[in-house]
């Protein structure tokens, strides 16, 4: 293919060049156990700390409080589960939202099939959580929060201050999956109460498979693999030395590049979404139109299957995503576009395209271009969109 443009950096992003060159030697020549004594072993548990810290220091928090997980969903699965189970005895009760991540709403389900009881807070069109529906669903038997930082189809970024406030005054525990906002948000942990929060690599330039859990020192939390003594006896398994130090390098330079990263993302961002909505009719933004990633854009196309958009800007070599399910082989459109209140048949012609570091103003102005064209032909065949033509 001649032209690639990648649009779906929510999805992943590419391992950067330098991520990748400090990770090479833990393959090959730098391959001790980390829990071996003599120096091969103590060089790879060495590089573990120093990419602990780095990974603390950009939240935060203390070293002692970063563990090393196989990724996002592992912290999410390893914060509820962990957190249920070793509270079990103050009680049963854990709020989240109905937008988060899989991650995160099928290990509620699986709590729930054991005896806990989850309410799961509205969102308002734009994706904001409800704050006076929160207060008045904790319990005395509440013992966990769990509310995304960041939502990873239509970008909007929750009140996380306030809920870090509510759950404090109540004596809750408070967990954030801030997969989508590392990189991309300043995040610092004390300052807004958060007890446990999850990241994961692959969403800033990072590899896949490695991520990490902040857990707060004095949380009761159980381990969600048990085994071996690593990670201070908290999660077994031995530790993806050249991951963890992918991490750390690829976190290190997110928070490096900061400013310019969040400029240049805001810009090509904010040139896609007026040129949509100046050359295309009946397109909505979906999500919130300022408190959202500076990456995400979410747009409904009235009268085309988000589908068949994907399949033709992928013939022309744009890589996007669908809100809709369509794509992960179910017919169920998007948890979180039916929770923003919008119809079916709307949430059906969803597209989300991510922006990233290697994206330009060019491929913005490409992509625009394409998209016209696509939804053009494509509404030429919508009986629906004839119709309320001839109706004008
Ligand atoms: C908000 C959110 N949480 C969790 C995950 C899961 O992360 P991982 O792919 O590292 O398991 C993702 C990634 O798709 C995400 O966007
Ligand atoms: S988007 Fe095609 S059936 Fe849902």
């Amino acid at each position: 293919m001649e032209k690639y443009i990648y649009m779906d950096n929510a999805a992943t992003t590419p391992v950067k060049k330098e991520v990748l060159e400090e990770m090479l030697p833990y393959f090959s020549e730098k391959y001790g156990n980390p829990s071996s004594i003599y120096s091969l072993g103590s060089a790879s548990k060495n590089v573990i700390e120093v990419a602990r810290d780095k990974v603390a220091k950009t939240i935060g928090a203390d070293k002692k409080e970063i563990f090393f997980t196989g990724g996002g969903s592992e912290a999410d699965n390893w914060a509820i589960k962990g957190i249920a189970f070793a509270n079990k005895s103050k009680g049963n009760h854990i709020i989240t939202s109905k937008i988060e991540h899989h991650g995160i709403l099928h290990t509620c389900e699986y709590l729930e099939k054991q005896g806990f009881e989850v309410t799961y807070l509205d969102v308002d069109e734009y994706g904001v959580v409800d704050l006076e529906q929160l207060k008045n669903s904790i319990t005395d038997k509440t013992i966990l929060i769990s509310i995304m930082f960041a939502n990873n189809e239509i970008g909007t970024i929750q009140p996380i201050e306030e809920i870090g406030k509510i759950a404090k005054e109540k004596k809750v525990y408070f967990h954030t999956d801030a997969v989508q906002a590392i990189g991309n948000i300043r995040i610092d942990v004390k300052k807004l109460n958060i007890d446990l929060l999850s990241m994961s690599a692959h969403k800033f330039y990072g590899p896949k498979g490695i991520g990490a859990l902040y857990i707060r020192q004095g949380v009761k939390i159980d381990p969600l693999i048990s085994g071996g003594g690593q990670e201070r006896n908290r999660r077994a398994g031995t530790e993806n030395v050249p991951g963890i130090v992918g991490m750390g390098k690829a976190i290190e330079l997110a928070y490096e590049n900061f400013e310019e990263h969040n400029i240049k993302l805001l810009n090509l961002r904010e040139r896609l979404i007026k040129k949509v909505m100046e050359n295309i009719d009946y397109v909505r933004l979906n999500g919130h139109s300022t408190n959202r990633l500076p990456g995400n854009v979410n747009l409904c196309f009235r009268f085309i299957e988000g589908e068949s958009l994907l399949l033709s800007l992928d013939m022309e070599g744009i890589a996007g995503s669908s809100g809709s399910a369509c794509t992960s082989g179910t017919l169920d459109p998007s948890h979180v576009l039916l929770s923003i209140g919008l119809p079916h048949e709307i949430a059906h012609g969803s597209l989300r395209l991510t922006l990233g570091d290697f994206n330009s103003e060019e491929e913005v102005d490409y992509v625009v271009e394409k998209l016209i064209e696509i939804v053009n032909r494509l509404r030429l065949m919508s009986p629906l969109y004839d119709k309320i033509k001839e109706e004008k």
